[in-house]
């Protein structure tokens, strides 16, 4: 299957996935000054409920913490969206050392890690009808920069060494991703799609200006989380980014001056 190595990696993921090569493919490089500011963007609002939190999982590409997605107890709304998103998981993209492993970069300027909270459009019966339509999926996008120890990665921290290898999952409960975000909502917007396999272009990208903090120690943990499955010869999950790609006829807009 798919991966992040030389021999299944971005690069040849077009072989399986032609979308890879599409008109609204992501990553993006945000370049700052070509973003608009558009005053009709609203203010991010994201509610979460604790209770929605289950489980977090190694999937094989990165680790992940899903909700219960069965009512409106933890949903996105306004922002650049109309109508009502909910959460369905979040999930990090990484590097091997601290000067890589965002997936989104600023002015190609790179941060060590990225988190993507992913939500569906709930004017569709499920995620995975949401999943391949074009106003499908919304996903907020916070980016990692090396600091303090950030003491609401604990219990994500914490949670890791029982989900070392790929299939391993354990139960994750009572978590509220609103301590995950930064103090400003400040975001830019544009229409992408998901940046690993099926790679389909259903997602309306937010992109928090402002960035949290981890601190080097604690992205090490994350390093030693394993792509590999438990019998598997253990090949380390780092470098789970997928390059920015072109940004082709696309505008993206700021809610910020
Ligand atoms: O649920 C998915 N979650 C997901 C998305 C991304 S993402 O990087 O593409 N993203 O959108 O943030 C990264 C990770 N991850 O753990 O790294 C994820 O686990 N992907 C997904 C899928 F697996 C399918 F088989 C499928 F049919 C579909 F429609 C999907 F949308
Ligand atoms: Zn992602």
């Amino acid at each position: 299957g798919w991966g992040y190595a030389d021999h299944n990696g971005p690069q040849k993921w077009c072989e399986t996935f032609p979308i890879a090569n599409g008109p609204r493919q992501s990553p993006i490089d945000i370049q700052t000054t070509g973003a608009s500011y558009d005053a009709k963007l609203k203010p991010l609002k994201l509610t979460y409920d604790p209770a929605t939190s289950l489980d977090i999982l190694n999937n094989g590409h990165s680790f992940q913490v899903t909700f219960a997605d069965d009512d409106d107890s933890s949903i996105l709304t306004e922002g650049p969206i109309s109508g009502t998103y909910r959460l369905k998981q979040f999930h990090f993209h990484w590097g091997a050392s601290d000067d890589k492993g965002s997936e989104h970069t600023v002015d190609e300027k790179c941060y060590p890690a990225e988190l993507h909270l992913v939500h569906w459009n709930t004017k569709y019966p499920s995620f995975g009808d949401a999943a391949d339509k074009p106003d499908g999926l919304a996903v907020v996008g916070v980016f990692l920069q090396i600091g303090e120890d950030n003491p609401k990665l604990q219990k994500i921290l914490d949670a890791m060494d029982a989900i070392k290898s790929k299939g391993k999952q354990t139960s994750f409960t009572n978590f509220d991703p609103t301590c995950l975000l930064p103090k400003s909502l400040e975001y830019w917007s544009y229409p992408g799609s998901l940046t690993t396999p099926p790679l389909h272009e259903s997602v309306t990208w937010i992109v928090c200006k402002q960035p949290i903090s981890v601190s080097s120690a604690q992205m090490k943990r994350f390093r030693s989380l394993l792509f590999t499955e438990e019998k598997e010869a253990a090949c380390c999950m780092v470098n789970n980014y997928r390059p920015p790609q072109p940004l082709k006829d696309r505008k993206v807009c700021a809610s910020f001056k």
